[in-house]
Order: structure tokens, then C-alpha cells, then sequence
């Protein structure tokens, strides 16, 4: 994780600075792990979390730890979706009341983001509460899930539907570890990217747009920039609306339609692939509802396509997708509610829309 030949090796990492009641740093650079022992300071123990692919990962920052006096266990969890589970956090709390972990020990999670959501939540819950620090090893993580307090798990009904609001000590995204993310997981990523361009960022859009292959390249400057740019979106609102009072709701735009693609598909999509869909579905909603021009709508489809992401969805899953919907967290009682845009950078809501008009945005998205 600290390699470097890159063009972005031995540039002085960013601070973005996330306010709150305990305001922390998330840091953009290469070679970032010695950041770790201050973060954690003050505390005997720590639990590593990480996901069975970043095995050695795991085992070389343990190593580092103990070097500087920690006492670390390791708690390897599934890749993917299946560690977000009741099952797996009850393993990690069995692990840390094993091991005898007190209030003043921590949590830090290496990997990508359901393992950020998992020890997030793990930490939250733990003692009712102890510190998380995250190192985040994918771009969707770096870019969202690592930064911003919101952790959970999923259960059988839904996505992320047990969960707690608990902001990390810190966040250190080292870019190093994109160079060993698969290609599709970096695009995975980009639609969370891309979603802040839409929502708040136009200069994002305009990156993807200029050079697509710079924008996906994980050791160029302009990927190095757009992580930045993402980041100081979500930093942003996280600052102002922790848990979701209001503002933080446009960070959810196109989740509505997106989980309940991921909870229909069982979790065999990426995250970031279903938001990729759930942002086109909800242009398209938009646009129907006369809320968003014809251009500004298309501009989805096509930087989103460009990535490579998926931008239409099977025909033939209507009801299932409307039950899923209505376990959005955003609804109220039986009004669902949407975050839309009515331009560029001006997001909006869209409340209770006539259920004929859901149907018409999803046949419009649909494939045959
Ligand atoms: N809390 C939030 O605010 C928030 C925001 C966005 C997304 N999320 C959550 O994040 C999750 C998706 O995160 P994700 O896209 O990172 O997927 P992921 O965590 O499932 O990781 C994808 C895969 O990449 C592997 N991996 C991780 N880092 C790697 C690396 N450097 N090299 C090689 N392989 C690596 C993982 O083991 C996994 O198999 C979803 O559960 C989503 O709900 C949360
Ligand atoms: O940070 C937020 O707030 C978000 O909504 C960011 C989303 O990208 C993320 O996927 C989040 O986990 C979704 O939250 P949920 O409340 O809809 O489960
Ligand atoms: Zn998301």
C-alpha cells in the first residue's frame, strides 16, 4: 500500500477536515500508514477487521502495530456483502469480549465498504462505543463509505437497516491500495463519484468527460483529484447534517431504486453498479416529473456509460422493487420520498410520486 513509482508518490497528502462534535481528518495520499499509531494513541488493544482478499494486508499492518507497542487481534471477516451480517458482527464482539477490550481500546477496519460499515457498527455498538478508525482500501470506500460515521448491517428484509451514526478518529485513504482493486470495483466506485458530481460537484462530471482512462487510472493525478473533490462533497454535508436531519439526504441520491436492486439481485451486484442504475432511474423520474431538462438527464446515461457502469436494468422485477422501495429509509409511513435534482448541483426532493409515473421511469431504464 505504500508503493511508488506513481505520478502522485511524494506529493504531500490532503487534509479534508470533517466538522462535528469530535471533528476528524480524512488524508488523500500514498504511503499513509504511519499515520496509524497516532490515531490510535491512548489505546492498548485493537481489533483489525479485514476481508479474507486482504489477508497479507491485514498480517503486515498487524506487524507494524505490534512494532510500535499495540496489542492487535485480527478478526478476518467474508469478502463483500456477506460480512455485513448480524452473524459476522456477533463474531467480532465474541472476539473483542474474549479478548477483554475496554472503552479506552479501538477498532480499525482495513478494507473496502461493507467492511467499513461492519467494524463501524461493531465499534458503535461495542461498550456502546469505541473508537473506529478506517482505511479504507477501495475508491467507493474512500470516496463515501469510510468517511462519514454512518455504519450497519443488513438483514434479510433489506440493506442497511440495522445501523448506528458514529464518526471515525479518522480516515486514511492511501491510494496505493487501488492498484490492486479489480478493475470493476474501481467503476464501482466511480458511481458514488459521479453521484457527488450530479448532486454538488459539476467539475467532477467535467474530469469524467475530458479523459475517461485518466479519470479510471488509478495512479493519475486525475483520479488522485477526483477522489479529493468526493470526499470534500461528503465532508461537506457530513459536517453540517451527521445523521440526517435533512441536508445529508442528497448523499442518498439514487439509493432508493439502487438498493432494492441490490436486495432483489441478493447482493451479487456491487454497490456501485446499482447506484449507477438507481441514478439513471431517478434522472429519468425527474425528467418525467418536469423537474429535470432533457440534457441534464441524458448527461447520466452517458458519463455513467463511459465507465463502464450498467445504466438499464432487468424488465421484469416491478413488484419486487416497489416492496424494497418502501423500506427506504427515506420514506415516511407510506409516502416515499426521493432525492432528485432540478440541474446540475441542485438537489432536490421528490415526494409521493404517482405510483404511474415510478413504472413509467423503470420501463424507460428496463431491458428486455
Ligand atoms: N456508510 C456509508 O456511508 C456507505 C457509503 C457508500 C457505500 N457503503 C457500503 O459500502 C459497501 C460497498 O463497498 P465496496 O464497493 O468497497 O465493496 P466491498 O467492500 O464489498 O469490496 C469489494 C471487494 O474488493 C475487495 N477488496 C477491497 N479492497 C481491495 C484492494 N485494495 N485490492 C483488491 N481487492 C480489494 C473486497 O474484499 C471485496 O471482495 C456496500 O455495502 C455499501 O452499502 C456505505
Ligand atoms: O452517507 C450517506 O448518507 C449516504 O447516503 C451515502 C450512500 O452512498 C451510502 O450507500 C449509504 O450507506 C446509504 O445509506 P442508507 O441510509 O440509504 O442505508
Ligand atoms: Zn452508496
Amino acid at each position: 500500500m505504500s508503493s511508488d513509482t506513481s505520478p502522485t508518490a511524494g506529493t504531500a497528502p490532503v487534509r479534508v477536515t470533517v466538522s462535528g462534535d469530535a471533528p476528524y481528518d480524512v488524508v488523500i495520499g500514498r504511503g499513509l500508514l504511519g499515520e496509524l499509531p497516532a490515531l490510535l494513541a491512548g489505546a492498548e488493544k485493537v481489533l483489525l477487521v479485514h476481508p479474507r482478499a486482504l489477508r497479507s494486508t491485514g498480517e503486515a499492518v498487524r506487524e507494524d502495530l505490534v512494532g510500535q507497542g499495540f496489542e492487535v487481534v485480527l478478526a478476518e471477516v467474508p469478502d463483500g456483502e456477506e460480512a455485513k451480517s448480524a452473524e459476522v458482527a456477533a463474531f467480532c464482539w465474541t472476539v473483542l469480549g474474549q479478548s477483554d477490550f475496554t472503552r479506552s481500546d479501538a477498532v480499525l477496519a482495513v478494507g473496502g465498504g461493507a467492511v467499513t460499515d461492519l467494524a463501524g457498527f461493531v465499534a458503535a455498538t461495542w461498550l456502546r462505543g469505541v473508537r473506529v478508525v478506517q482505511v479504507p482500501t477501495t475508491l467507493l470506500a474512500m470516496v463515501d463509505a469510510a468517511v462519514g460515521g454512518k455504519t450497519g448491517i443488513n438483514t434479510a428484509e433489506g440493506k442497511n437497516l440495522v445501523g448506528s451514526f458514529h464518526p471515525p478518529a479518522g480516515v486514511l485513504c492511501d491510494l496505493g491500495a487501488l492498484d490492486t482493486l479489480p478493475a470493476h470495483d474501481l467503476r464501482a466506485g466511480m458511481a458514488e463519484v459521479v453521484k457527488c458530481g450530479f448532486i454538488a460537484d459539476e467539475r467532477i462530471l467535467e474530469l469524467v468527460e475530458a479523459d475517461v482512462d485518466a479519470a479510471t487510472d488509478p495512479r493519475s493525478p486525475v483520479l488522485a483529484e477526483l477522489v479529493e473533490r468526493a470526499v470534500r462533497v461528503k465532508a461537506r454535508v457530513v459536517g453540517e447534517d451527521l445523521k440526517e436531519s435533512g441536508l445529508r439526504e442528497i448523499l442518498n441520491y439514487g439509493h432508493t431504486f439502487a438498493h432494492a436492486v441490490e436486495l432483489v439481485e441478493r447482493y451479487n451486484w456491487r454497490h456501485g453498479a446499482a447506484v449507477s442504475v438507481g441514478l439513471v432511474y431517478v434522472a429519468e423520474l425527474a425528467r418525467m416529473a418536469g423537474r429535470l431538462s432533457d440534457d441534464d438527464a441524458d448527461r447520466h446515461g452517458r458519463v455513467l456509460r463511459s465507465l463502464g457502469l450498467p445504466v438499464t436494468y432487468r424488465g421484469d422485477r416491478w413488484p419486487q422493487l416497489l416492496a424494497a422501495m418502501k423500506r427506504d429509509k427515506k420514506a415516511r409511513g407510506s409516502l416515499l420520498r426521493f432525492v432528485v435534482c432540478d440541474g446540475i448541483g441542485r438537489p432536490g426532493r421528490l415526494e409521493g410520486p404517482d405510483p404511474a409515473l415510478l413504472q413509467a421511469a423503470y420501463a424507460e431504464i428496463s431491458a428486455d
